[in-house]
């Protein structure tokens, strides 16, 4: 009997932030024709449909979903994955765009945990830039996302503000030896027996008409791949899930390659009308890469391939 063909460790991840641009019914609105455009794309009632259809286990077996709506919109966002028709597509995580470890007028990561939140965004560029985010500020934050069973979203990306390189003008080593820097300081004192995501979203592709090209983003995300500090967390345990973010959308994902070591995308605008969400959704699952398990959960060297929020 042949032995299964190995089973990748990190699921595929897809995701969309909101950040400000929505009102609280335009959130609502989002949310709700999104679960029905993926209820209808992962359900059949004709042959015909079935065809171009996947099926809902399927996906949940493949892939993670994730929105960001802002902090107004959080709870009610939650309960509209409730109060949807039960599915078993996958679940929609939901996750914060900021938290603070301190008492008073800031965002509670224990209240982000009881009201059913999963993931927290963290140093993102443009906090960084308006609120004086740095990486230190974020390590304690992502110490506290954990410490409260999340899981930290940690955003880093080259150029800095005031200083913005051009894509023409970006030397990749540079922007390597930088963001791995970010990376290292933001995983200061984290418990490196949990889960992490990095989001890479260069600055310079933020709010951009185009994404980072391809042979940049693998660069900078195979040299994070290769840190010490990567590499340690994945020898204690913690799963470290590497997306791409800035001007992402439809028909990138399928341009990279699974030793690029890029597990998903974060959207913003081009995740922001519910088609194009779901278009980019259903291609990060349906990309195959050789030799990995295409359908159903799997295991593998005594780990699930799920998420730890799922457990
Ligand atoms: O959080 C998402 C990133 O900031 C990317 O935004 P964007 O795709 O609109 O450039």
């Amino acid at each position: 009997m042949s032995s299964p063909p190995p089973c990748r460790q990190r699921r595929r991840l897809v995701g969309v932030s909101t950040k400000m641009y929505f009102s609280h019914a335009r959130t609502t609105k989002f949310i709700t024709s999104f679960l029905d455009l993926m209820q209808h794309h992962t359900s059949s009632t004709t042959t015909e449909q079935s065809n171009s259809n996947l099926a809902a286990a399927a996906l949940a077996s493949k892939i993670d979903i994730f929105i960001i709506p802002d902090h107004l919109s959080l709870q009610s966002a939650i309960n509209c994955t409730a109060n949807h028709p039960p599915t078993d597509g996958p679940k929609i995580l939901f996750g914060a765009q900021n938290c603070h470890w301190e008492d008073h007028g800031e965002v509670s990561p224990a209240v982000l945990a009881e009201i059913g939140c999963s993931v927290v965004e963290l140093n993102h560029a443009e906090r960084r830039r308006y609120f004086g985010e740095t990486d230190a500020t974020t390590a304690k934050k992502a110490q506290a996302v954990i410490r409260n069973g999340m899981i930290p979203i940690l955003c880093v990306g080259e150029g800095s503000p005031g200083e913005v390189p051009t894509p023409g003008k970006t030397s990749r080593e540079a922007a390597e030896k930088e963001v791995v820097g970010q990376v290292e300081r933001c995983l200061e004192g984290v418990d490196p027996t949990k889960e992490v995501w990095l989001a890479y979203e260069p600055v310079w592709a933020i709010g951009a008409k185009e994404p980072a090209g391809v042979e940049h983003v693998s660069g900078v995300v195979r040299a994070i791949r290769r840190s010490a500090v990567v590499n340690g967390r994945e020898e204690r345990g913690g799963m470290t899930r590497i997306l791409y973010g800035g001007s992402a959308g439809p028909g990138l994902f399928g341009r990279l390659k699974e030793e690029d070591g890029v597990d998903g995308l974060f959207l913003g605008r081009f995740g922001h009308e519910e088609g194009q969400f779901w278009k980019t959704v259903r291609e990060v699952a349906e990309v195959e890469w050789e030799g990995e398990v295409r359908l159903g959960g799997c295991q593998s060297a005594g780990r699930s391939c799920r998420s730890p929020v799922y457990n």
